[in-house]
Protein backbone atom coordinates (compact mmCIF):
# COMPACT_ATOMS: atom_id res chain seq x y z
CA UNK A 1 0.00 0.00 0.00
CA UNK A 2 1.37 3.32 -0.88
CA UNK A 3 1.53 5.92 1.91
CA UNK A 4 1.07 9.68 1.77
CA UNK A 5 4.71 11.37 2.63
CA UNK A 6 5.60 15.42 3.24
CA UNK A 7 2.73 17.03 1.73
CA UNK A 8 2.42 21.09 1.77
CA UNK A 9 -0.14 23.06 -0.39
CA UNK A 10 -0.66 27.09 -1.06
CA UNK A 11 -1.16 29.81 -3.79
CA UNK A 12 2.70 30.68 -5.40
CA UNK A 13 3.80 33.80 -6.44
CA UNK A 14 0.64 35.91 -5.93
CA UNK A 15 2.04 39.72 -7.38
CA UNK A 16 1.00 42.50 -4.92
CA UNK A 17 1.46 45.92 -5.24
CA UNK A 18 1.25 48.49 -2.53
CA UNK A 19 0.89 52.15 -3.22
CA UNK A 20 1.32 54.08 -0.08
CA UNK A 21 -0.05 58.06 -0.50
CA UNK A 22 1.75 60.35 2.30
CA UNK A 23 0.49 63.43 0.47
CA UNK A 24 2.59 64.14 -2.72
CA UNK A 25 5.27 61.85 -2.05
CA UNK A 26 3.82 57.52 -2.99
CA UNK A 27 5.73 54.71 -1.73
CA UNK A 28 5.56 52.23 -3.60
CA UNK A 29 6.14 47.98 -2.76
CA UNK A 30 6.28 45.18 -4.84
CA UNK A 31 5.87 41.89 -3.71
CA UNK A 32 5.85 38.35 -5.19
CA UNK A 33 4.06 36.06 -1.93
CA UNK A 34 4.28 32.46 -1.79
CA UNK A 35 2.21 30.43 0.69
CA UNK A 36 2.98 26.50 1.17
CA UNK A 37 0.73 25.14 4.15
CA UNK A 38 0.97 21.74 5.81
CA UNK A 39 -1.53 19.93 8.67
CA UNK A 40 -4.32 17.50 8.50
CA UNK A 41 -4.45 16.69 5.19
CA UNK A 42 -4.37 13.30 4.63
CA UNK A 43 -8.06 12.98 3.88
CA UNK A 44 -7.48 15.50 1.04
CA UNK A 45 -5.03 13.45 -0.68
CA UNK A 46 -6.16 9.90 0.27
CA UNK A 47 -10.19 9.94 0.32
CA UNK A 48 -11.12 13.40 -1.71
CA UNK A 49 -12.43 15.05 1.81
CA UNK A 50 -11.74 19.19 1.33
CA UNK A 51 -12.97 19.28 4.99
CA UNK A 52 -9.56 20.62 6.10
CA UNK A 53 -8.32 22.42 2.98
CA UNK A 54 -8.37 26.30 3.28
CA UNK A 55 -8.42 27.32 -0.71
CA UNK A 56 -5.34 28.53 -2.11
CA UNK A 57 -8.07 31.22 -3.99
CA UNK A 58 -8.54 32.10 -0.07
CA UNK A 59 -4.61 32.19 0.71
CA UNK A 60 -4.13 34.74 -2.36
CA UNK A 61 -6.93 36.86 -1.09
CA UNK A 62 -5.48 36.77 2.33
CA UNK A 63 -1.86 38.62 0.92
CA UNK A 64 -4.33 41.00 -0.33
CA UNK A 65 -6.03 42.16 2.28
CA UNK A 66 -3.35 42.00 4.73
CA UNK A 67 -1.46 43.87 2.52
CA UNK A 68 -4.05 46.37 2.73
CA UNK A 69 -4.97 46.51 6.14
CA UNK A 70 -2.07 45.88 7.75
CA UNK A 71 0.13 47.31 5.17
CA UNK A 72 4.17 45.90 4.42
CA UNK A 73 6.34 47.31 6.50
CA UNK A 74 9.75 44.62 5.68
CA UNK A 75 9.13 41.15 3.34
CA UNK A 76 10.16 39.77 6.80
CA UNK A 77 7.88 41.32 8.84
CA UNK A 78 4.70 40.49 6.42
CA UNK A 79 5.45 37.03 6.00
CA UNK A 80 5.87 36.34 9.66
CA UNK A 81 2.47 37.76 9.56
CA UNK A 82 0.56 35.86 7.12
CA UNK A 83 2.94 32.64 8.85
CA UNK A 84 0.95 33.34 11.90
CA UNK A 85 -2.68 33.96 10.44
CA UNK A 86 -2.35 30.79 8.73
CA UNK A 87 -1.53 28.61 11.51
CA UNK A 88 -3.28 30.63 14.45
CA UNK A 89 -6.36 30.89 12.48
CA UNK A 90 -7.19 27.36 11.28
CA UNK A 91 -6.90 24.82 13.51
CA UNK A 92 -6.13 22.02 10.54
CA UNK A 93 -2.93 24.12 9.65
CA UNK A 94 -0.35 23.48 11.68
CA UNK A 95 2.82 25.22 9.72
CA UNK A 96 3.21 27.63 6.72
CA UNK A 97 6.50 28.47 5.01
CA UNK A 98 6.22 32.07 3.20
CA UNK A 99 8.20 33.31 0.74
CA UNK A 100 8.70 36.74 -0.22
CA UNK A 101 10.33 38.39 -2.55
CA UNK A 102 11.02 42.01 -3.22
CA UNK A 103 11.02 43.75 -6.76
CA UNK A 104 13.01 46.83 -6.33
CA UNK A 105 11.67 50.56 -8.13
CA UNK A 106 14.15 53.44 -8.22
CA UNK A 107 12.38 56.72 -7.76
CA UNK A 108 11.84 59.13 -10.34
CA UNK A 109 9.19 61.54 -8.94
CA UNK A 110 7.09 61.47 -6.24
CA UNK A 111 5.06 59.25 -7.79
CA UNK A 112 6.92 57.75 -10.90
CA UNK A 113 9.61 55.24 -10.42
CA UNK A 114 11.38 53.00 -12.86
CA UNK A 115 12.41 49.35 -12.32
CA UNK A 116 15.32 48.84 -10.91
CA UNK A 117 17.67 45.72 -12.79
CA UNK A 118 19.29 45.08 -9.51
CA UNK A 119 19.41 42.44 -7.47
CA UNK A 120 15.99 41.31 -5.45
CA UNK A 121 15.42 41.10 -1.69
CA UNK A 122 13.78 37.43 -0.56
CA UNK A 123 12.36 36.76 2.52
CA UNK A 124 11.25 33.11 3.99
CA UNK A 125 9.52 32.77 6.93
CA UNK A 126 8.53 29.25 8.41
CA UNK A 127 6.10 29.25 11.32
CA UNK A 128 5.05 26.22 13.19
CA UNK A 129 2.92 27.29 15.84
CA UNK A 130 5.52 28.35 18.34
CA UNK A 131 8.69 29.50 17.05
CA UNK A 132 9.25 32.25 13.61
CA UNK A 133 12.08 31.00 11.47
CA UNK A 134 13.57 33.98 9.36
CA UNK A 135 16.06 33.82 6.51
CA UNK A 136 16.74 37.27 4.73
CA UNK A 137 18.31 36.98 1.85
CA UNK A 138 18.84 38.58 -1.51
CA UNK A 139 19.77 37.39 -5.09
CA UNK A 140 20.58 38.41 -9.04
CA UNK A 141 23.78 40.71 -6.99
CA UNK A 142 26.09 40.64 -9.92
CA UNK A 143 29.73 42.22 -9.07
CA UNK A 144 32.68 42.20 -10.50
CA UNK A 145 36.41 42.52 -9.67
CA UNK A 146 38.90 43.71 -12.84
CA UNK A 147 41.95 42.17 -10.55
CA UNK A 148 42.83 41.48 -7.08
CA UNK A 149 41.86 37.69 -7.84
CA UNK A 150 44.71 34.83 -8.13
CA UNK A 151 43.99 30.63 -8.64
CA UNK A 152 46.65 28.56 -8.74
CA UNK A 153 48.31 26.35 -6.67
CA UNK A 154 45.30 23.71 -8.10
CA UNK A 155 45.30 20.11 -8.37
CA UNK A 156 46.24 18.86 -11.66
CA UNK A 157 45.45 15.48 -13.08
CA UNK A 158 45.73 14.18 -16.44
CA UNK A 159 42.08 16.39 -17.54
CA UNK A 160 43.78 19.65 -16.41
CA UNK A 161 44.37 22.03 -18.76
CA UNK A 162 43.64 25.21 -16.93
CA UNK A 163 46.58 27.49 -16.64
CA UNK A 164 47.67 29.79 -13.38
CA UNK A 165 47.19 33.08 -13.01
CA UNK A 166 47.88 35.51 -10.63
CA UNK A 167 45.65 38.38 -12.15
CA UNK A 168 41.78 37.86 -13.49
CA UNK A 169 38.41 38.99 -13.49
CA UNK A 170 36.60 37.62 -10.52
CA UNK A 171 32.78 37.97 -11.05
CA UNK A 172 29.82 36.22 -9.41
CA UNK A 173 26.02 36.59 -9.20
CA UNK A 174 25.30 36.53 -5.42
CA UNK A 175 22.51 34.51 -4.05
CA UNK A 176 22.48 34.50 -0.20
CA UNK A 177 20.18 33.92 2.71
CA UNK A 178 21.10 34.43 5.93
CA UNK A 179 19.19 32.86 9.33
CA UNK A 180 18.19 35.78 12.24
CA UNK A 181 18.31 34.04 16.04
CA UNK A 182 15.21 36.11 16.44
CA UNK A 183 12.75 33.66 16.64
CA UNK A 184 9.95 34.94 19.25
CA UNK A 185 7.09 36.38 17.46
CA UNK A 186 7.54 39.46 19.63
CA UNK A 187 11.07 39.86 18.82
CA UNK A 188 10.55 39.28 14.70
CA UNK A 189 7.88 41.95 14.91
CA UNK A 190 10.16 44.61 17.02
CA UNK A 191 13.13 43.90 14.65
CA UNK A 192 14.34 46.77 11.91
CA UNK A 193 14.51 44.39 9.49
CA UNK A 194 15.04 47.26 6.47
CA UNK A 195 18.21 48.32 8.11
CA UNK A 196 19.44 44.91 9.18
CA UNK A 197 18.89 43.77 5.55
CA UNK A 198 20.66 47.17 3.87
CA UNK A 199 23.36 46.60 6.44
CA UNK A 200 23.74 43.03 5.44
CA UNK A 201 23.81 43.62 1.64
CA UNK A 202 26.81 46.44 2.05
CA UNK A 203 28.74 44.07 4.02
CA UNK A 204 28.57 41.44 1.37
CA UNK A 205 29.77 44.02 -1.06
CA UNK A 206 32.24 45.49 0.83
CA UNK A 207 33.64 42.03 1.59
CA UNK A 208 33.51 41.31 -1.99
CA UNK A 209 35.34 44.32 -3.25
CA UNK A 210 38.05 44.55 -0.05
CA UNK A 211 39.30 40.89 -0.57
CA UNK A 212 42.39 40.26 -2.65
CA UNK A 213 41.43 36.87 -3.80
CA UNK A 214 43.12 33.23 -4.09
CA UNK A 215 39.90 31.49 -5.01
CA UNK A 216 36.06 32.09 -5.05
CA UNK A 217 35.84 30.07 -2.44
CA UNK A 218 38.09 32.45 -0.10
CA UNK A 219 35.73 35.43 -1.31
CA UNK A 220 32.45 33.56 -0.34
CA UNK A 221 34.05 32.62 3.39
CA UNK A 222 35.28 36.93 3.60
CA UNK A 223 31.39 37.85 2.35
CA UNK A 224 30.13 35.65 4.66
CA UNK A 225 32.24 36.13 7.92
CA UNK A 226 31.29 40.30 7.11
CA UNK A 227 27.74 39.45 7.81
CA UNK A 228 28.46 37.59 10.95
CA UNK A 229 30.70 40.03 12.23
CA UNK A 230 28.63 42.79 12.02
CA UNK A 231 24.95 41.69 12.58
CA UNK A 232 24.93 39.89 15.88
CA UNK A 233 21.75 38.83 15.42
CA UNK A 234 22.62 36.41 12.33
CA UNK A 235 23.43 32.92 13.27
CA UNK A 236 24.26 31.77 9.75
CA UNK A 237 24.33 32.58 6.33
CA UNK A 238 24.79 30.73 3.12
CA UNK A 239 26.14 31.85 -0.19
CA UNK A 240 25.66 30.40 -3.70
CA UNK A 241 27.91 31.84 -6.37
CA UNK A 242 28.05 30.94 -9.06
CA UNK A 243 31.85 32.17 -10.60
CA UNK A 244 30.96 34.00 -14.05
CA UNK A 245 33.93 32.97 -15.88
CA UNK A 246 35.75 35.62 -18.04
CA UNK A 247 38.54 34.31 -20.77
CA UNK A 248 41.27 36.37 -22.20
CA UNK A 249 40.40 36.03 -25.95
CA UNK A 250 42.78 34.25 -27.83
CA UNK A 251 44.04 36.88 -30.86
CA UNK A 252 47.23 35.25 -31.70
CA UNK A 253 45.51 34.18 -34.81
CA UNK A 254 45.23 38.35 -35.87
CA UNK A 255 48.68 38.68 -34.80
CA UNK A 256 46.89 40.51 -31.81
CA UNK A 257 48.74 40.06 -28.43
CA UNK A 258 45.62 40.29 -25.72
CA UNK A 259 46.98 39.60 -21.95
CA UNK A 260 46.19 40.70 -18.51
CA UNK A 261 46.44 44.29 -18.41
CA UNK A 262 45.17 47.64 -20.15
CA UNK A 263 43.09 47.15 -22.83
CA UNK A 264 42.60 43.61 -22.16
CA UNK A 265 39.60 41.61 -24.20
CA UNK A 266 37.73 38.90 -22.14
CA UNK A 267 34.70 36.60 -23.36
CA UNK A 268 32.08 36.36 -20.36
CA UNK A 269 30.95 33.27 -20.91
CA UNK A 270 27.56 31.86 -19.69
CA UNK A 271 28.04 28.58 -19.61
CA UNK A 272 29.37 26.24 -18.08
CA UNK A 273 30.40 28.30 -15.01
CA UNK A 274 31.81 26.73 -11.63
CA UNK A 275 29.55 26.66 -8.86
CA UNK A 276 30.99 27.65 -5.36
CA UNK A 277 28.26 27.23 -2.10
CA UNK A 278 29.19 27.37 1.52
CA UNK A 279 27.82 28.25 4.54
CA UNK A 280 29.04 30.22 6.93
CA UNK A 281 28.44 30.01 10.41
CA UNK A 282 28.69 32.17 13.65
CA UNK A 283 30.29 29.56 16.60
CA UNK A 284 28.51 27.42 18.01
CA UNK A 285 24.93 28.12 15.83
CA UNK A 286 23.31 25.26 14.14
CA UNK A 287 23.60 24.57 10.64
CA UNK A 288 19.55 25.30 9.57
CA UNK A 289 19.50 26.82 6.39
CA UNK A 290 18.19 23.93 3.54
CA UNK A 291 20.90 23.42 0.69
CA UNK A 292 18.84 23.10 -1.75
CA UNK A 293 17.28 26.15 -1.00
CA UNK A 294 20.11 28.73 -1.66
CA UNK A 295 19.82 28.94 -5.50
CA UNK A 296 15.64 29.70 -5.14
O1 LIG B 1 37.89 30.56 -7.69
C1 LIG B 1 37.92 29.47 -8.29
N1 LIG B 1 37.67 28.33 -7.61
C2 LIG B 1 37.66 27.11 -8.20
O2 LIG B 1 37.43 26.06 -7.54
C3 LIG B 1 37.96 27.06 -9.58
N2 LIG B 1 38.05 26.04 -10.47
C4 LIG B 1 38.35 26.60 -11.68
O3 LIG B 1 38.48 25.95 -12.75
N3 LIG B 1 38.46 27.94 -11.56
C5 LIG B 1 38.23 28.26 -10.26
N4 LIG B 1 38.20 29.45 -9.60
Amino acid sequence: MPVLGQNQYGKAETRVVRVARAGERHELTDLTVSVALSGDMTDAHLVGSNAAVLPTDTVKNTVYVLARERGIDSPESFAAELARHFVDAQPTVRGAVVDVAEHRWERLGDHSFARAGQDTRTARVTFDGRALQVLSGLTGLTVLNTTDSEFHGFVRDAYTTLAETTDRVLATEVTARWRHTAEEPAAVAAADWNADHAAARERLLAAFAGTYSYSLQQTLFAMGSAVIEQLPGVAEIRLSLPNKHHFLVDLSPFGVANETGDGAVYHAADRPFGLIEATVLREGAEQRIPVELTRL
